[in-house]
Parts: C-alpha cells; sequence; structure tokens
C-alpha cells in the first residue's frame, strides 16, 4: 500500500486532533505514517498515533528542529520524501503548516495545494473558496503531491495501525539555521478549550454591542465548557481578539454545537462554521440569513435569551 505521510501537529506533548483527522483521510489514500518534529515524542503521543491508524511513526526529536521555526520541518519532511519516495504528503492548512508546504514543494520540485477540504483518490483536493460559493477539485501534477488540509475538514475516526517506530537523524542546512528563536512567550491559555478543537462553541457577532458585554458570551461558554468565538464585526471592533474569529479569514471550526448570538450570518462567517453538527442561533431579527443554516433558531433579544440560558443550564447541573 502507498505510503502517506502525515506530519504531526503537537503541542505540550499532545497530538492535536488536526493530526488525528490528517490520519483519519490518509487511511482512505493509502497507508499514513506519521512524522514526529521536535522534542516532546511520548509513549501516549506513541499510542495516540497508532491509534488512529500510523503504521509507521518517524520521529525527529531534535532540539535543533524547534529553534528554527519552521525551515527543519520542511528538511525533514523532504529527507523523508526522497528517502522513501510516499505517494504523498499531508500537512494541517495552520499559518504554520502552509510555509512548510510551500517550502516543501521547492525543495521537492513538487505540486502544492493549500487549504482543501478534502482529497480523494488520485490526490483530488477539494477546496471551497469565495467563502464557500465555489467548489474547485484541483490534482498535483508534478512531482509528490503535497496538500495542506483544512482542520475540521474530517471527523476523526480510531483505528489502530502498527505505529512502527523509526527515528531520523537530520543534519540541517544552512540555509535552515539561517533564522534562529529567540525567546518563546508562552500564551496564556484559559479554562476554556482550544477554538478550533472544542465539541462545543459560543460565537457572538455586532449584536452583542461591545467588548464588556461578551462577559455574558462567556458565561453561557463556561456554563457548557465551550470555546467562545466572534465575528470578524466583534474582532475588528476590538471587542474581543482577532484569534478568536471565526470564519474565511479566520477560524474553521465544526463543533458538535455552535450557538451563534447576535451574528447575521454572512457567507464569510458561515464558511467557517456551517460543517458544525447542530447549529443554534439567538438573533432578534428573524429575517438574518444565519436562520437557513440553523438547526434551532430564537428570535429574540439577546440579552435577554443568553442570561436565560445560562442560568436554566447551570440550573440543571
Ligand atoms: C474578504 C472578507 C473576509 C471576511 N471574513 C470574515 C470572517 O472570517 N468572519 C466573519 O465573521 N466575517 C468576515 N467578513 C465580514 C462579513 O462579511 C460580515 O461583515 C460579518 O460577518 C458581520 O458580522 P456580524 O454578523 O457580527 O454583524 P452584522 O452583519 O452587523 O449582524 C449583526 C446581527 O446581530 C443581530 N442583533 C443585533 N442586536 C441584537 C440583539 N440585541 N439580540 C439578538 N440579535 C441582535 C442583528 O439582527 C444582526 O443580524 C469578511 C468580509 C470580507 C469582505
Amino acid at each position: 500500500m502507498s505510503e502517506i505521510l502525515v506530519l504531526v501537529e503537537h503541542a505540550d506533548g499532545d497530538v492535536k486532533k488536526v493530526t488525528l483527522e490528517l490520519l483519519t483521510l490518509a487511511r482512505s489514500l493509502g497507508e499514513p505514517s506519521a512524522v514526529w518534529a521536535g522534542p516532546g515524542y511520548t509513549d501516549a503521543a506513541k499510542a495516540r498515533l497508532a491509534e488512529y491508524g500510523a503504521a509507521k511513526i518517524y520521529v525527529a526529536s531534535s532540539e535543533e528542529i524547534v529553534d528554527h521555526v519552521v525551515a527543519p520541518k520542511a528538511e525533514l519532511l523532504a529527507k523523508l520524501v526522497s528517502d522513501s519516495s510516499p505517494a504523498a504528503v499531508l500537512v494541517a492548512a495552520t499559518a504554520e503548516g502552509k510555509e512548510i508546504a510551500g517550502r516543501l514543494a521547492i525543495k521537492t520540485d513538487s505540486g502544492v495545494i493549500t487549504d482543501a477540504v478534502g482529497v480523494s483518490e488520485g490526490f483530488v483536493a477539494d477546496q471551497s473558496i469565495f467563502g464557500g460559493g465555489v467548489n474547485v477539485r484541483s490534482r498535483v501534477t508534478k512531482g509528490t503531491p503535497i496538500v495542506a488540509v483544512r482542520p475540521n475538514s474530517t471527523a476523526p475516526v480510531a483505528e489502530p495501525g502498527a505505529g512502527a517506530e523509526e527515528k531520523v537523524e537530520i543534519a540541517l542546512s544552512d540555509s535552515a539555521r539561517a533564522a534562529k528563536v529567540v525567546e518563546r512567550v508562552k500564551q496564556e491559555r484559559g479554562a476554556r478549550p482550544e477554538l478550533t478543537e472544542a465539541a462545543i462553541v459560543v460565537s457572538g457577532g455586532r449584536g452583542v454591542g461591545s467588548g464588556e458585554n461578551f462577559a455574558i458570551i462567556e458565561k453561557l461558554a463556561d456554563s457548557l465548557g465551550a470555546a467562545v468565538g466572534a465575528s470578524r464585526a466583534a474582532t475588528d471592533a476590538g471587542w474581543y481578539p482577532h484569534q478568536f474569529q471565526v470564519g474565511q479569514t479566520g477560524k474553521t471550526v465544526s463543533p458538535q454545537l455552535y450557538i451563534a448570538t447576535g451574528i447575521s450570518g454572512a457567507i464569510q462567517h458561515r464558511a467557517g462554521m456551517q460543517t458544525s453538527k447542530t447549529i443554534v442561533v439567538i438573533n432578534k431579527d428573524p429575517e438574518a440569513p444565519i436562520f437557513e443554516i440553523a438547526d434551532f433558531g430564537v428570535v429574540g433579544d439577546l440579552f435577554q435569551v443568553v442570561p436565560q440560558l445560562t442560568e436554566e443550564i447551570e440550573k440543571r447541573k
């Protein structure tokens, strides 16, 4: 069976959900080999990768890999492409993943497709463009297909693989060492789950009215153990940080439950949340386009509905 390399995204030793999605996708195309770059590899990480079908796990755990943000990972993948001639390489379409994909394409003289939302037989990649208005199918015609797949495009499904470990030594080139990390400041992580990995997301839009008012969105989110998201209108107004923006130019989420409050449902917002399993809308305008994709809708003032909903949820705990 043809080998598909999957670059592992990990933080603090934990394998990120997007990697489980990529392994699931890779299983439908061939035999996945996970590629772990940098320190932090543990037995738990190995078990997780094998649980989702990694037949092989390449481990390059040199500290040096994280001393130089992106370039070493591209060099590592290029070495593996040259050594084992895989049928394709899948990376997450995160900012870092896309840069690695581009560098790898140059190094291996291959074609690259970014922001895919699916990959099917023959490595034909689906891309959803113009805010989900147009679907494009593309195929790499030169070299090893390199595809950056958007998080939350595939539902992760466990199916065990052999998880055979293979250590990889890599001698970085001078150009990979040309930019070195001089300081790392860890971002404060609150108690809430990470936006793209959360099972429930509560988002607020322009209807929330101010940054202070986002407190009621946060309260509802906390009552459900959810992440908080925001529309671009809310982030552009400075009411909520940009890293929480959902949509075409923000994050793509696909939780079990998405609660949209005070959001009209512009196509660019929908592009980032329309694959959520259940969508609940709270909006005072019954004509708001977001109701078109709602499973449940409440026509009402969010300043009345949201606190009542939070209170009811808290009572039932
Ligand atoms: C290139 C490009 C990229 C973009 N990328 C993104 C993106 O990634 N994400 C994104 O979100 N947008 C994006 N946008 C912007 C997008 O087009 C919309 O402008 C934006 O999504 C609107 O945000 P909103 O729904 O919060 O605001 P509005 O469209 O103003 O809607 C506010 C809603 O709140 C409701 N409301 C008001 N008061 C209350 C209340 N008290 N109770 C209940 N409901 C109330 C109103 O009825 C209305 O439906 C992008 C635009 C462009 C051009």
